[in-house]
């Protein structure tokens, strides 16, 4: 068997004197190298938590993550956010922006200020612009985000998170709010990257019938724990006693 790529050994975060329990209770799963998985559960399960936990936003209090076989330290955190990438709910643009001055700031945390004082250098702009065509927004590249659709900003985002080029995409509820097509076009990406380019896409969904259309196998977690992991099959009867 492969090493996997992401693996959570009984994490646990802080006690919450709200939920009477850790929001993450010993979650155990591996995730393997180029796997497409979706992460489902009731609001407050813990989804979000736990993709946050896994770039450093969350701190835990017992077990352990490990990144490509190093484990997740505040020392090792800079090098591993390299290799994984999360596009968050809502995905946070500035709407004031441009698409490509969007997709840019992805490359904020890798130039220092000297090197973006006088704008991007050419090949980060050349390759945010090969990025936005990739996913059919080059005419939309000089647009302001805020006029862009939903599912048009919801690209630029994924783009954002590309320019890093990543292994690994963490994806938090990345069509929500979405219309139908605009839904299946998020999707479509997220499973272009996956086939085409090998990603690991690990990605948080609300909706059953496209968790089972697109993803490879589900973690389903109930009050911090994982309740469910496999298949995604017949996934309806893993919330019929919940
Ligand atoms: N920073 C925080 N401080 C205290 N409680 C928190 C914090 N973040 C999340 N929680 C609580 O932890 C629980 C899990 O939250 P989380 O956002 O991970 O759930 P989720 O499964 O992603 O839910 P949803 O589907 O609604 O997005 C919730 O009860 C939430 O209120």
């Amino acid at each position: 068997m492969t090493q996997p790529v992401i693996s959570c050994q009984d994490v646990e975060t802080a006690y919450s004197a709200a939920l009477n329990r850790p929001i993450l209770n010993q979650i155990n799963c591996q995730i393997y190298r180029g796997e497409f998985v979706v992460l489902l559960g009731l609001n407050g399960a813990g989804k979000s938590t736990l993709l946050r936990s896994l770039v450093g936003l969350v701190p835990i209090l017992r077990g352990a993550i490990h990144i490509n076989d190093t484990p997740l330290t505040p020392r090792t955190l800079p090098s591993l956010r390299r290799d994984v990438a999360m596009l968050f709910q809502g995905g946070g643009l500035i709407r004031q922006l441009s698409a490509i001055e969007n997709v840019l700031c992805g490359r904020l945390g890798t130039r220092t200020t000297w090197q973006t004082l006088f704008g991007f250098p050419k090949n980060d702009r050349r390759q945010a612009l090969e990025l936005l065509e990739q996913l059919g927004l080059r005419e939309q590249a000089y647009q302001k985000t805020g006029q862009l659709s939903g599912g048009q900003q919801q690209r630029v985002a994924i783009a954002r998170a590309l320019i890093q080029s990543p292994q690994i995409l963490l994806a938090d509820e990345p069509i929500t709010g979405l219309d139908i097509k605009a839904s299946k076009q998020v999707m479509d990406t997220l499973s272009m990257l996956h086939s085409q380019q090998g990603m690991t896409i690990v990605t948080v969904l609300h909706d059953l019938s496209i968790a089972t259309e697109y993803a490879q196998r589900a973690i389903v977690l109930n009050a911090g724990r994982v309740t469910y992991d496999g298949c995604c099959d017949n996934l309806q009867a893993q919330f019929a006693q919940v």
